[in-house]
């Protein structure tokens, strides 16, 4: 019988699946301070294990997207190097925590997240925070236009998918800058899908292939759109951004380092390369992956691991000896 892999040479190694270590050690340590109601401790936890998890990975890592420094929480530092500077010269995008308060609190969605991508094809969004954005799934990846209406886009997305437009969820992150859209939504008798955090997870929804969301509109994190748009790519759906600024301060800042809040950024000017990684650790359960349980001596996690240039998609169900983990890490999941 005729090899898979035919007579190719094998593909790479797949960084994502070491990444799936530094994500699951994140979603441990910061798992076990769900609902404690300290976002700032769960952030730390989560960023000092993935460090430390990252930093073992042979590979010659910058952090390009780091959290960005919107609310002073514990983070990955922009520019910071990660791993052993042997082989792939990656660009590193990680989100220890999506959902931070999400975890505090013990309310579903929150993943721990890391994307790589080769050195030089992630979008720098420099001061920038927010990012208005439009996330839809393979089916109606050709359709989008983040300048058209909001029902219009909607329309769209509903042809492309053979569904009525009240048949269309959409993903929104329930903030009152949202008002507008969602009463656009509404008015053109489409489903909301309202979410409190975490707009990647929400993001990955529209490619989901049961139990899924057809579109994700609206402002969140620049950090977040360009792991989003790793993500995306890995799975075949399309995204479109554009900067947002909450105020003229913020504005003005971006205008002078060359940022532009008019041009349409697709998903290749977020991530100009197929050759991409992602994994994510489910830290709260959630609509696609499980949260952390804890079971004594042992530490179950669920996690999606992905690479866009092969297409594969895997779902890693882990089991973890804490105790061992413990001694050989050096990370206190006991903590
Ligand atoms: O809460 P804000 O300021 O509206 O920002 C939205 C962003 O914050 C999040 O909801 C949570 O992000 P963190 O948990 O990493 O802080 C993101 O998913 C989203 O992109
Ligand atoms: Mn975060
Ligand atoms: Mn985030």
């Amino acid at each position: 019988m005729k090899s898979l892999f035919g007579n190719a040479r094998l593909p790479d190694r797949n960084l994502a699946l070491e990444f799936c270590r530094g994500t699951e050690a994140a979603a441990m340590s910061a798992g076990r301070l769900m609902g404690r109601g300290d976002k700032n401790a769960a952030d730390g936890a989560a960023v000092n294990a993935m460090r430390y998890m990252l930093n073992t990975v042979d590979m010659d890592g910058i952090v390009v997207i780091g959290e960005g420094e919107k609310d002073e929480a514990p983070m990955l530092f922009n520019g910071e190097h990660l791993g052993t500077g042997k082989n792939a010269e990656v660009d590193i995008a990680v989100d220890p925590i999506d959902g931070t308060r999400l975890t505090a609190l013990g309310i579903s969605g929150a993943i721990s997240v890391v994307a790589g991508a080769p050195r030089g094809t992630m979008f720098n969004p420099e001061t920038v925070f927010y990012m208005n954005k439009l996330v839809v799934g393979p089916e109606a990846k050709d359709v989008i236009d983040i300048e058209a209406p909001v029902a219009e886009n909607i329309r769209r997305v509903a042809e492309a998918r053979k569904k009525a437009m009240g048949d269309i969820t959409v993903v929104v992150l329930d903030r009152p800058r949202h008002e507008k859209l969602i009463g656009e939504i509404r008015a053109a008798g489409a489903r909301i899908k309202l979410i409190t955090d975490g707009d990647i997870a929400g993001a990955l929804l529209t490619c989901k292939l049961e139990r899924g969301a057809d579109m994700l509109m609206g402002i969140g994190g620049t950090p977040e759109a360009v792991i989003t748009a790793c993500a995306i790519k890995a799975m075949g759906g399309n995204m479109q951004g554009k900067l947002w600024a909450r105020n003229d301060e913020e504005r003005q800042k971006a205008l002078a380092v060359g940022m532009d809040f008019d041009k349409v950024l697709t998903i290749d000017d977020l991530v100009c390369s197929d050759d991409v990684f992602f994994a994510a650790t489910g830290i709260t359960d959630g609509d696609f992956l499980k949260g952390v349980r804890y079971e004594g001596e042992r530490i179950y996690t669920s996690s999606l691991v992905m690479r866009a240039k092969s297409g594969t998609v895997r779902y890693i169900d882990a089991v973890h000896s804490l105790y061992k983990l413990d001694k050989i890490a050096g990370i206190d999941y006991k903590a």
